[in-house]
């Protein structure tokens, strides 16, 4: 069995990841911290978790960590580059959900986290863990950076387009909505039942943190001598507590010659077990993804005009976070990369 620690197991994340590891045939968690509710058995937070899972909190101890076989960070942004260079050192693999180790530049990633990077110089060997894109160098990384939940919706969904290089990479738009546990597990007035429910509203219009990863990520996925990226991301708050949903729009690059968009799709992704591309002419909704770790997608050019329109669906704690990190832990450990994962989804 592989020996695994998390670090912040209260957060929505962290529960999360504690769900999906209490089933996993090849895995057992060791350690769970929490400095809040150091003592307290975790099953007396959540009860969901009464009988599958018999540990109790802990205090983070880089020592304690150490001893598992992976750490997984499922904490503020900001926390795992302190302790990464003590962590590493001990042997152990590290799948942090947090961003600090998503974005290779570190002046950028200091701009829009508004906050000097405390561990530059591991960030370079992290590995983006976006499997469908980066899965080769996951098998060998020490150190896995997870996407962010709204990155991870739209990169799978313009991933084919940018690859085959059939739209204009410096006119991409993505709309994209998220249920409330987006925002964690912390009290804040704007996200009380009483200020979101029956409404709907974009934030961060202006500049969202997720820009520059969504960017650098839709540049890796071109060949390499036309790699640019442009977008425009507006992200929404949608009164419900799992998924998101992102519409997004590309410029064909010569629009009388677009191969059958529906047969790239589907070919694109035909080993892939956890994207489905939905037959043409769906609208994949949020609740048929809702604790799975399965993108949907679906791919149409309206009016036959020169956009192009994916929507993606994701539950943003499963493969926008938790789900995805255990399939990284998969994929870093040579296990089946379903395994765990074969949940089928919520709905209604
Ligand atoms: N919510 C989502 O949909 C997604 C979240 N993420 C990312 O995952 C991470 C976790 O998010 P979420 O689960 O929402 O959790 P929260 O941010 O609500 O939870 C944070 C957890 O981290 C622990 N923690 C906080 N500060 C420290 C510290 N200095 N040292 C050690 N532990 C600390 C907390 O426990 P305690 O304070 O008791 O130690 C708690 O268990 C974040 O970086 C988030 O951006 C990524 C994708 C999607
Ligand atoms: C609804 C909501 O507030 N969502 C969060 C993003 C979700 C997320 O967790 O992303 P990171 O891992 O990059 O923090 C936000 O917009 O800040």
């Amino acid at each position: 069995m592989i020996k695994v620690g998390i670090v912040g197991g209260t957060g929505y994340t962290g529960v999360e990841l504690l769900r999906l590891l209490a089933k996993h045939p090849q895995a057992e968690v060791n350690v769970i911290t929490s400095r809040a509710e150091a003592g307290i058995p975790v099953s007396d937070l959540y009860p969901n978790l009464r009988g599958h899972v018999d540990l109790a909190f802990t205090e983070p101890d880089v020592e304690l960590l150490g001893k598992c076989d992976v750490v997984f960070f499922a904490t503020p942004h900001g926390v795992a580059q302190n302790l990464m260079p003590a962590l590493l050192a001990t042997g152990t693999r590290v799948i942090d959900l947090s961003a600090d180790f998503r974005i290779r530049d570190t002046d950028l990633w200091a701009h829009w986290y508004d906050q000097t990077h405390g561990c530059p110089e591991l960030v370079s060997e992290a590995v983006y863990g976006l499997p469908e894109l980066n899965r080769e160098a996951i098998k060998s990384a020490r150190l896995v950076a997870c996407p962010g939940c709204y990155p991870t919706a739209a990169q799978l969904a313009l991933m084919p387009l940018l690859h085959n290089a059939l739209v204009d990479p410096e006119h991409l738009i993505i709309n994209a909505a998220s249920g409330a546990t987006g925002a964690g597990r912390q009290a804040k007035v704007g996200m009380l039942l009483t200020e979101i429910s029956d409404s709907f509203k974009a934030y961060g219009a202006s500049g969202h943190r997720h820009l520059p990863e969504i960017e650098q990520a839709l540049r890796d996925m071109q060949p390499a001598d036309s790699a640019k990226a442009q977008v425009t991301f507006i992200p929404h708050l949608l009164p419900m507590v799992r998924g998101i949903h992102a519409t997004c729009y590309a410029r064909a690059l010569a629009p009388e010659t677009l191969p059958d968009l529906q047969a790239l799709f589907e070919q694109h992704y035909a080993d892939e077990p956890f994207v489905d591309v939905m037959p043409a002419g769906s609208h994949p909704e949020t609740r048929s993804v809702k604790g799975s770790n399965v993108c949907r997608i679906s791919v149409c050019q309206p009016q036959g005009r020169d956009t192009i329109v994916v929507l993606s669906v994701i539950d943003n704690l499963t493969r926008g976070a938790s789900g995805q990190a255990v399939q990284n832990m998969n994929i870093m450990f040579g296990l089946d990369e379903t395994a765990g994962l074969d949940v089928v989804a919520l709905l209604p």
